[in-house]
């Protein structure tokens, strides 16, 4: 049996997995997520340890995906994913103090967590694309990372033509490199003029455009896909079990911007992870950390800082805390997203605030702070963090946790994605692992659109093969 996945906004039909995940967004607008939450008995979770990160991975996804896609495939495409990390462990575990670990999630191809859902998500639409005949345009939306992880994941890929949309000059250098770079044919990347917010807001806008999604058969690979988002649960697991779940808690600190990595936490946790607290660490784009502190959701500009892929504004995911926290009210979030878009800002009632209080703390932490934690933690600990995990790390420091439960803060990007911000902070420059050495002196392919959704939609029909075969 397949799980059903519904609307947010509970006004667009419910989907079994395969279908979920093409569709990326909800034809109404909102975010599938699984109609009820599987759980995961405690043997289950015992019998987690010392098992490889495959392993645990198939564990934790099967019963999303249910007869969706057949075991024995889903278990190959999960064993393929995993073998392009760097690391055995796939996502190990460093100790930098007492009861705190880093949780290092940049092992694979692009050197952020992004590698984690997308090697796995294009595996997945890569086979039921297959199996349907089926060809897709994904347009895509990145402050810096996601954009690099799906070109890599999807590049060369003959179902897919992906198309990424930056905010132009907000990324890093080594980001934008990654995009620019690649030669396949049908991946291509695109400066957007304005934030990633607008980036984010051009896509969704394609998304609920029926008449342009039909004709390009839009795909999404941004965490409005709930299989980013299920691939990112995994690693909760891995984590917790390790440090000796499900006998015992742990609480996470997780870099925050979209809410997809921490809302993957929350998912785990519905799903029977003993998870203490999820902590929200926000850079000065701090939308969360105030919504957590007053009940008002309200949009701001956007700040650029040295941690670019969580300068954020608009946090979408925070829609799917919200369904649950309200009791999965779809005229609730409705009113809410409608507010949103119509005065930049909505109010959480007590009881969906003390709901999401329940499970979720919010910190923020500034530019000195992040170049300051960064510095002191090399020289205490000799561990050289990037500086989004940086904000995480500050957070965690000044958090209010229990300190006998043990304490994992996500790492989400190498350091050398972010080589000047980490070497003004302790004064090392760390380098690119030896598969990305020549990545500076590459030849870059880039095109620049206005904010404009005629244009990007213009831009993509005319690229997509999906029109072009139509066409021919
Ligand atoms: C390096 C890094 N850290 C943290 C985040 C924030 O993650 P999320 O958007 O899932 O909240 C991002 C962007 O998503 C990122 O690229
Ligand atoms: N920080 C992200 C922003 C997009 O987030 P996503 O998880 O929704 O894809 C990035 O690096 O692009």
């Amino acid at each position: 049996m397949s799980l059903a996945y519904v609307s947010t906004r509970g006004d667009a039909p419910a989907l079994g997995f395969a279908d979920a995940m093409l569709a990326g967004l909800a034809r109404d607008g909102g975010l599938y997520v699984p109609e009820l939450w599987p759980t995961l008995s405690t043997d289950a979770i015992a019998d987690m340890a010392g098992r490889p990160y495959a392993e645990v991975a198939e564990a934790v996804i099967a019963p999303f995906v249910g007869d969706a896609i057949p075991a024995a495939k889903l278990r190959e495409m999960i064993r393929e994913a995993y073998a392009t990390f760097r690391h055995p462990a796939v996502t190990p575990l460093v100790q930098t103090g007492a009861n705190r670990f880093v949780l290092e999630l940049f092992h694979g191809p692009t050197l952020a967590f992004k590698d984690v859902a997308m090697q796995l998500l294009a595996r997945l639409m890569d086979h039921v694309l297959a199996e349907r005949g089926l060809r897709t345009t994904i347009v895509g939306a990145t402050s810096g990372d996601t954009g690099g992880a799906a070109i890599e994941a999807f590049r060369g890929r003959d179902r897919a033509d992906v198309f990424i949309l930056m905010p132009h000059g907000k990324v890093s250098e080594v980001q934008r490199r990654q995009m620019t770079t690649p030669t396949e044919a049908n991946v291509h990347a695109v400066a957007i003029d304005g934030s990633f917010d607008d980036a984010q807001a051009l896509v969704k806008a394609m998304f609920n455009h029926h008449a342009f999604r039909d004709r390009v058969f839009l795909g999404g690979v941004n965490s409005i896909n709930w299989a980013r988002v299920l691939a990112q649960a995994v690693y909760y697991f891995v984590a917790a079990v390790a440090l000796g779940a499900p006998r015992r808690a742990v609480d996470f600190v997780v870099p925050t911007g979209n809410f997809g990595d921490v809302f993957a936490g929350y998912a785990a946790k519905r799903m029977g992870l003993p998870i203490g607290r999820l902590v929200v660490a926000t850079n000065v784009n701090d939308i969360l950390a105030r919504t957590l502190a007053t009940g008002r959701y309200e949009v701001r500009g956007v700040e650029p800082t040295t941690s670019p892929s969580m300068d954020i504004q608009v946090s979408s995911n925070f829609e799917r805390l919200l369904f649950d926290a309200c009791g999965r009210d779809a005229q609730a979030v409705r009113r809410a997203m409608s507010s949103l878009s119509q005065s930049g800002a909505f109010e959480l009632d007590e009881a969906t605030l003390a709901n999401i209080r329940m499970d979720f703390d919010a910190g923020r932490a500034d530019e000195a702070q992040v170049s300051e934690t960064i510095g002191r933690v090399r020289r205490e600990t000799g561990y050289l963090l990037d500086t989004h995990t940086a904000v995480a790390y500050s957070v965690a420091e000044r958090a209010n946790l229990d300190p006998s439960t043990p304490t994992v803060v996500l790492s989400t990007a190498h350091p050398a994605k972010f080589p000047e911000a980490v070497e003004a902070a302790s004064g090392i420059r760390p380098p690119l692992p030896a598969h990305l050495a020549d990545l500076l002196s590459k030849p870059e392919r880039l095109d620049r659109l206005p904010n404009d959704l005629a244009a990007v939609e213009a831009y993509v029909a005319e690229r997509a093969r999906v029109t072009r075969e139509r066409a021919a």
